[in-house]
């Protein structure tokens, strides 16, 4: 069957509502049933006009679902959901789904702290079988539940018995270059017993268009439908191609691959942002996903303030003019990691590989070894896919290979699967990585050059989606530990590593606690792994250190300084502040930051509570503490400008921190012999 698409009538403003919208009586899938032609068209204006109202207000997915709104009203009228499943392969493309499963009312506080999920989710709906929006996932999980709905007797034959279930993922065309979906296409196509119904969203795009060999035999099937095809080599049957805004073609498609009885594929061409001119016009990625935007033009509603993503694409294109070696690898993201003007100036030095995490970071060992230094520039949540590749292709190989991870930490409207919160946990694991974390664009800068000049192993920068603050300036740098802040004239209480961004939250803290007459230091490690050795010194000096990282606080920066400081025999406690070791939900990402304990009065609290619980000792009863070399070491090195140096802050004999509790006073020294010694003085009451 060939269907010619139509062209698209588009507008770039909301559509005026008719007086009785269908839109309002369809209040779930099954009431779709009941329309005829004129109606059903009518509907799918007034969706394109709800979503183009309520995504430029909110922001999210604004032209990925243009785009799919007839073929989602004809997957809705082929199959009986949630009886029958629809997958959405990424789930970015599910909003026409929710709005037909009754979730509309859900928009105007899309992707926000408990409102309505910019992805499927199940416990909005049990029309929602799977949360992905991580790519290329939707073949797997469809093989999955075949094989369990067949030993279950439920998988639909092709007979059409009620009782029985289809399984319908429907992929992108760019999804289709990720390696798992092959994987997934691969056991589906060897099962001719287990019918599944594949729905090829072709938009011809990911964010830019597709690219590599697959883009290629789609066009060519675009344009010659007859052409010798692998999906039938597969073992695949192939319907198709159809025009994806012909609601009536769509769904006979769809029903006619149903009734086969063998996995079938259906080829269903659409246009990104279609119905909307500024989207379907926006030659960067037809306006994907967008902030918040006028709804007439598509503009930002705010001018956008410099993102970290742009000052690393700034000065990756810096060091792209100095380093003819140096080249750049991107998942099918190429502009929303910064790589714009990189791309622009040197376009031979940009590998676009698609969405395939795995390969980028693999090909980028070959890139290595053949003489080139790469900078794999991804999200650092897709950095999850290709653990395996940074161990065993590029730690193994010490091939220079620096990693980018934009998207680190909290994210925010994205929700759980997109926060980049655990790559300093799997990367603290990889032998002979090293892992920045820059507190602000002068440090970017720097740690970006330091991290290309590595090459015989990986380095990683991590960032997160923000707007680059100001750089703070260090008072001084002590064995490539930066020291951010010392209270004058006041005792070592504690010190506070920041990794990276958390440096201005510390600082803050910092002041406050100054306030309560505690001396605070704070240090930003830069390279937070592995550990600086310098850190387990400055710890010994301190009564307390307090760790702060915007990452998993169950493996990071840490808990290597925690196990560090112990392997040194340190007796200092450590306090780990990081996020929880949980799935957190979407919101602002200073709201979702506060809620997970990591704000300035948490800082404070933390270190208050550590030096209240930890040990103290009357420095009368240990007068080894004075004696011990490292103090006056750090003393020459340590002064830091308009403060005092840090062994004019030690205390005097017979003096102790003025905390306003009793405390214990057992403790560990360490003598200037090396002696591990337990020292005990008289309780301060
Ligand atoms: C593993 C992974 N890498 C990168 C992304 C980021 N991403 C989200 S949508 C998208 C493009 C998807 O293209 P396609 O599957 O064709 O869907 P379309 O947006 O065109 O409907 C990309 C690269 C992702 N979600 N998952
Ligand atoms: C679906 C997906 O993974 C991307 O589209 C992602 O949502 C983009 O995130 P940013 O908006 O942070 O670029
Ligand atoms: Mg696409």
């Amino acid at each position: 069957m060939r269907t010619t698409a139509k062209s698209s009538s588009s507008s770039s403003a909301p559509r005026r509502q008719p007086a009785d919208p269908v839109l309002e009586r369809v209040k779930g899938p099954e009431d779709l049933a009941g329309l005829d032609t004129a109606e059903l068209t009518a509907l799918a204006a007034e969706i394109r006009g709800f979503l183009i109202e309520k995504v430029c207000a909110v922001g999210g997915h604004l032209g990925v679902n243009l785009g799919v709104v007839e073929l989602t009203i004809a997957l809705h009228r082929a199959f009986r959901s949630p009886h029958d499943v629809l997958l959405f392969d990424t789930g970015h493309q599910s909003y026409v789904h929710k709005i037909l499963t009754g979730r509309g009312a859900g928009f105007d506080v899309l992707r926000r702290n408990g409102g309505l999920s910019g992805y499927p989710s199940r416990s909005e709906s049990a029309h929602d079988w799977i949360e992905n929006s991580h790519a290329s996932t939707a073949l797997s999980y469809a093989d999955g539940l075949a094989k369990a709905f067949q030993l279950r007797g439920e998988l639909s034959d092709g007979s059409g018995d009620p009782a029985r279930r289809h399984i319908v993922p429907v992929i992108g065309d760019g999804a289709m270059t990720g390696g798992l979906a092959w994987e997934g296409l691969n056991n589906l196509a060897g099962a001719a017993d287990r019918p599944v119904v594949i729905v090829l969203n072709d938009n011809g795009r990911a964010y830019a268009p597709t690219i590599g060999g697959i883009a290629t035999h789609l066009g060519g099937l675009r344009a010659e439908p007859r052409a010798q095809h692998l999906f039938t080599d597969l073992g695949l049957a192939y319907v198709g191609p159809v025009d994806g805004h012909d609601i009536a073609a769509t769904e006979q498609a769809l029903r006619a691959a149903a009734a086969l009885g063998k996995p079938a594929l259906v080829h269903v061409l659409t246009t990104k942002g279609r119905g909307f001119e500024p989207a379907e016009c926006d030659e960067a990625d037809r306006m994907h996903a967008v902030g918040v935007v006028d709804p007439h033009t598509g503009a930002p509603i705010k001018p956008p303030k410099k993102s970290w993503t742009e000052v690393f694409g700034e000065q990756m294109s810096a060091i792209g003019a100095e380093r003819s070696d140096v080249v750049c690898v991107s998942a099918a993201m190429v502009l929303p990691v910064g790589l714009g003007e990189f791309a622009r100036r040197f376009p031979e030095r940009v590998f676009d590989v698609g969405i395939a995490e795995q390969h980028a970071v693999c090909s980028s060992a070959g890139l290595a070894a053949g003489g080139l230094h790469p900078v794999v520039c991804v999200y650092s949540t897709f950095l999850n896919r290709a653990f395996d590749q940074v161990v065993m292709d590029v730690a193994l190989h010490k091939a220079g290979v620096t990693f980018v991870l934009d998207r680190a930490g909290v994210t925010g409207p994205d929700g759980a699967s997109h926060h980049g919160m655990w790559d300093s946990a799997i990367l603290s694991v990889v032998p002979g990585l090293r892992l920045a974390a820059p507190r602000d664009p002068a440090r970017l800068a720097e740690l970006l050059r330091e991290a290309v000049a590595v090459d015989d192993a990986p380095t990683v920068i991590r960032f997160p989606k923000a707007v680059a603050g100001p750089d703070i300036e260090a008072h001084t740098r002590m064995n490539g530990v930066d020291i951010l802040y010392r209270a004058a004239g006041r005792p070592l209480d504690v010190l506070i590593v920041a990794a990276g961004v958390t440096a201005s939250t510390c600082l803050a803290a910092a002041e406050e606690l100054d306030r309560l007459g505690i001396g605070t230091t704070v240090v930003d490690p830069r390279w937070i792994l592995p550990v600086n050795p310098h850190l387990t010194h400055l710890a010994d000096r301190h009564r307390l250190v307090v760790t702060v990282e915007d990452s998993v606080r169950s493996a990071g920066m840490g808990t290597a300084l925690a196990q560090a400081c112990a392997d040194a025999e340190s007796t200092t406690p450590v306090r780990v502040m990081g996020l929880p070791q949980e799935f957190l939900a979407a919101g602002g990402r200073e709201e979702i930051l506060e809620g997970a304990g990591m704000g300035v009065g948490d800082v404070v609290a933390t270190v208050v509570d550590g030096l209240q619980a930890g040990p103290r000792i009357a420095l009368e009863a240990v007068p080894e503490l004075l004696e011990i070399p490292e103090v006056s070491q750090v003393a020459e090195t340590a002064q830091i400008p308009g403060t005092a140096p840090i062994s004019d802050v030690t205390q005097p004999p017979g003096t102790t921190t003025q905390l306003p509790e009793t405390t214990q006073l057992i403790t560990t020294v360490r003598t200037t012999n090396g002696e591990a010694r337990q020292a005990r003085s008289s309780p301060r009451h």
